[in-house]
């Protein structure tokens, strides 16, 4: 399946892309369009063969029958035998979906009025900040969100709390009024243990200040029986049923804060991108598919060229979160060892994912982007326009700064233009020739470019169901469970051992260095 890729990659490690531009169609051969966004992959090695043989392995994984069963509620996720549908939760289309002989689509819709009801009436006052305490999927998604938005928010300031470390609570709650807080509780299974020590020291933060936290805590939650018996109120329980992934799950209740913030239209706009890149992704041709190519092009880069690592490099500082957001889509979902099977992988898995915004990035670590020995896809997503009229130009700046990076990447400076720098600077001889290799960038650096007409909520919908149904395509291809997260476990089933002998309560380990790191810990009175 893989053998034409690694043909193809192998001639690609000669190929200079500079030179495909020759073709004066690459640009438009290479990119498509969609709703506003267009995606340009012409700045990567691929050709027309390479791009044929990536489709032709889509296509011997059967990546549509797979799409197929998964929009159809099939049990995808094999480890858990659950269907994946936080599709429907953006199903906006009055058709039904089927599990397990009964449609969903009731629930979901119902339990999204109520949250419409619910964020309405807390927009209404007197409600002055909304706390979200959760971890993972129960965090990042309406993190990332509820900042990407911003300039549509006219409701509620919202807080996120999530490390189990005092100091995220502690910080957070300083300077709110338990007296005008809502503290929404959201743990998919309400067992998760940051969560529910966060939730209690909240708890008790508002019973200090003779505040009944009652009417002031919502949960969201999986696990209605348990909230309740947590003590929140039923009418204030919004659950989502278990064919939803905590990472992917900020399109239902979890998406709540969000939804709290921008009011219940936009959250629907939201929805509709995302259902927008649903139906896209099930109907456009392979040559047209934005999430198809996305994946393919992710696997052209780490398992056909070899390159470790690829960074997501948003140019706009409200979708600062995104890269650590996409961490966990990516991450969770696709760092695998076995196949669905459960043999051994024969090729590597997700690649490590990571990034920051632009332009704060480029005076930080771009150094290593252009100059270092490894080479990092990059992908680089910008809006053309952005919500500040009066500095449109710092906007313009902006997007300026991001195609300058893609370019500069792709063309490089050539020893001879590095030379003629020197030379102009007044340098010669042997001198001249070692300060003209400092300067040289190799170039022939691979990346995407995404550019939207603006962030909106649909547009920020369309990018997430994008990235989403990309993991999907890569995961599909690889063989593995985009769907489970088994790595996490063992951790978290060891810090409940570790935390037993940091209270003394059982002896230390056999294992040396956590004994010392342990004894360390108590004497300095942990
Ligand atoms: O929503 P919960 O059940 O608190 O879980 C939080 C997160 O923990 C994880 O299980 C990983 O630790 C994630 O997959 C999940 O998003």
């Amino acid at each position: 399946m893989w053998s034409e890729v690694e043909e193809v990659a192998k001639a690609a490690r000669d190929i200079d892309i500079t030179g495909l531009f020759s073709d004066p169609t690459r640009a438009e051969t290479f990119s498509t369009r969609f709703d506003g966004m267009l995606f340009d992959y012409s700045k990567t090695a691929l050709t027309v063969p390479a791009r044929a043989a990536l489709l032709t392995l889509a296509q011997t994984a059967d990546v549509a029958a797979r799409r197929a069963a998964m929009f159809a509620g099939e049990a995808i996720n094999e480890t858990e035998a659950r269907p994946v549908l936080h599709t429907a939760l953006r199903n906006l289309s009055g058709q039904p979906v089927m599990v397990e002989g009964s449609d969903i689509m009731a629930e979901i819709t119902e339990t999204r009025a109520r949250m419409a009801r619910f964020a309405d009436t807390v927009r209404q006052g007197p409600i002055t900040d909304v706390v979200n305490i959760g971890i993972g999927g129960s965090h990042l998604g309406p993190e990332m969100a509820v900042r990407a938005l911003r300039p549509y928010h006219d409701g509620p300031r919202c807080h996120f709390v999530s490390n189990v470390d005092g100091a995220d609570i502690a910080d957070t709650l300083a300077g709110l009024n338990p007296a005008t807080t809502l503290v929404i509780v959201a743990s998919k299974t309400f067992t998760t243990i940051e969560t529910m020590t966060n939730a209690a020291t909240a708890q008790a933060w508002m019973t200090r200040a003779g505040v009944n936290p009652g009417p002031q805590f919502a949960a969201v939650s999986s696990a209605a029986a348990r909230a309740a018996d947590w003590g929140i109120d039923a009418s204030a329980v919004f659950g989502f049923g278990d064919y939803v992934g905590g990472r992917y799950s900020v399109w239902g209740p979890i998406g709540l804060p969000l939804m709290i913030a921008i009011g219940p239209d936009r959250f629907k706009d939201f929805l509709r991108g995302a259902e927008a890149m649903d139906q896209h992704f099930q109907t456009a041709t392979p040559l047209e598919n934005m999430p198809l190519l996305l994946g393919l092009i992710g696997l052209w880069h780490h398992q056909g060229l070899g390159h470790g690592t690829r960074a997501v490099l948003p140019y706009d500082q409200r979708l600062a979160r995104l890269p650590a957001y996409l961490q966990q889509l990516e991450m969770e979902s696709n760092g695998k060892r076995v196949s669905m099977s459960g043999a051994a992988l024969s090729r590597p898995s997700g690649p490590v994912v990571w990034g920051e915004p632009g332009t704060n990035g480029q005076h930080a670590f771009y150094q290593l982007i252009h100059q270092g020995t490894a080479v990092v896809p990059c992908e680089f997503l910008v809006a053309a326009t952005g919500h500040e009229p009066e500095l449109a130009h710092h906007h313009r700046l902006l997007v300026a700064n991001c195609l300058a990076q893609s370019k500069a990447l792709l063309r490089g400076r050539s020893l001879d233009e590095a030379r003629a720098l020197m030379r102009d600077a007044g340098y010669t001889g042997p001198e001249l020739e070692r300060q003209a290799a400092h300067r040289v960038f190799p170039g022939n650096r691979p990346s995407t470019t995404l550019i939207y007409d603006r962030l909106t909520p649909r547009r920020l919908g369309q990018i997430i169901a994008l990235y989403e149904h990309r993991v999907f395509v890569e995961g599909v291809i690889l063989g593995i469970n985009s769907f489970d997260q088994w790595g996490v476990e063992l951790g978290k089933v060891l810090a409940v051992d570790v935390d037993a002998m940091l209270t003394g309560d059982t002896n230390p380990t056999r294992d040396g260095s956590t004994a010392a790191l342990v004894a360390f810990a108590r004497a300095a009175g942990v």
